[in-house]
């Protein structure tokens, strides 16, 4: 039976009211028989990734790990989008703090979701560029429903995808597919996604979406778990490490690269088209 309870709930019940009086950024719910947890970014329209929502995803993500979940399903409740990336509000003129604070949030939400000891499925229910595209991709397994958009589309805003999102990228569809894509900035359809293996496998709608994702994760949970974790973190321990090993260095690319007064520009006219849309 499933039990809705918001961030996070696998404690008693009294902890459940705690942590819902927090925030109802993320939804949880839980397979009590199975151990599944479903977390839903739940921050309308669009769930854009701020430091709010940054924030309870890592709550979360550490709450399931120490209380030993058996797999995760991330999705959205949005009916059009997974989610639009990093928040753009808080690249934009922010104070140096804010944007430290925010992009030290970011590593450790990714650390946390890419080194996952349980398996992570993305239920990609819109669309899904850039920071929501990095999202799906630190997940194992991607299913996505049709004519929505995703990919690293960074480049055609006048910024740059980082290292690590790179990386991911290219762990996914190999070093020349991924040059190409983020090059170009490219959004790809569902479509083309499952075509390069951006995405595992197309669903017919959200009801199809969330079957396969159950599906996905029936046969993980089917295999000897400590194996199964021990080769997922052996694939992606030097793309974790590469990040690890230079947080600080990463973090004053990030501070260095968005105080530019081009990027500036470049971030005040997206956010201006995007208002107009
Ligand atoms: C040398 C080394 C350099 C290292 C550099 C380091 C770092 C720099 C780079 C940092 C990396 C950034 C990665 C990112 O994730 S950037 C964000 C990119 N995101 C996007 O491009 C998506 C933008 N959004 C859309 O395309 C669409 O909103 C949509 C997701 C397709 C959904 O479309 P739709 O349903 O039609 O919704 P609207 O467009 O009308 O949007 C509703 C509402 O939400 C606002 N909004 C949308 N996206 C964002 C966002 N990412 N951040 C903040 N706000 C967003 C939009 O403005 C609307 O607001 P109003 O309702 O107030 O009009």
């Amino acid at each position: 039976m499933f039990v809705l309870r918001q961030c996070l709930t696998l404690g008693t019940k009294s902890s459940v009211r705690n942590f819902a009086a927090a925030t109802n950024l993320v939804n949880v719910k839980i397979n009590e028989d199975t151990g599944v947890v479903i977390m839903e970014l739940n921050k309308p329209p669009v769930n854009s990734l701020n430091y709010e929502l940054l924030e309870a995803m890592h709550r979360t993500l550490v709450k399931l790990e120490n209380e030993r979940c058996s797999g995760m399903i991330l999705t959205s409740s949005s009916p059009n989008t997974f989610s639009a990336g990093l928040d753009l509000l808080e690249m934009y003129k922010p104070t140096v703090d804010k944007a430290r604070k925010f992009w030290g949030m970011l590593q450790n939400t990714w650390i946390k979701l890419y080194s996952a000891p349980y398996p992570t499925v993305a239920a990609i229910n819109g669309h899904s560029p850039a920071g929501g595209c990095l999202l799906a991709m630190s997940c194992e397994y991607r299913i996505m429903v049709p004519k929505k958009k995703i990919g690293l589309n960074e480049t055609q805003l006048g910024i740059v995808a980082p290292q690590w999102f790179q990386d991911c990228m290219k762990n996914i569809i190999g070093s020349r597919q991924a040059e190409k894509a983020l090059i170009a900035g490219t959004l790809f359809s569902s479509e083309e996604a499952a075509k390069i293996g951006l995405i595992d496998e197309l669903a017919t709608d959200k009801e199809d979406l969330m079957k396969k994702a159950h599906d996905f994760m029936d046969e993980q949970l089917g295999l000897p778990p400590l194996a199964r974790s021990t080769v997922k973190i052996g694939f992606r321990k030097d793309t974790l490490n590469r990040l690890i090993n230079s947080r600080e260095v990463d973090t004053k690319y990030f501070i260095d690269f968005i105080f530019q007064p081009k990027v500036q520009e470049s971030l005040e006219m997206y956010l201006q088209a995007l208002k107009k849309k």
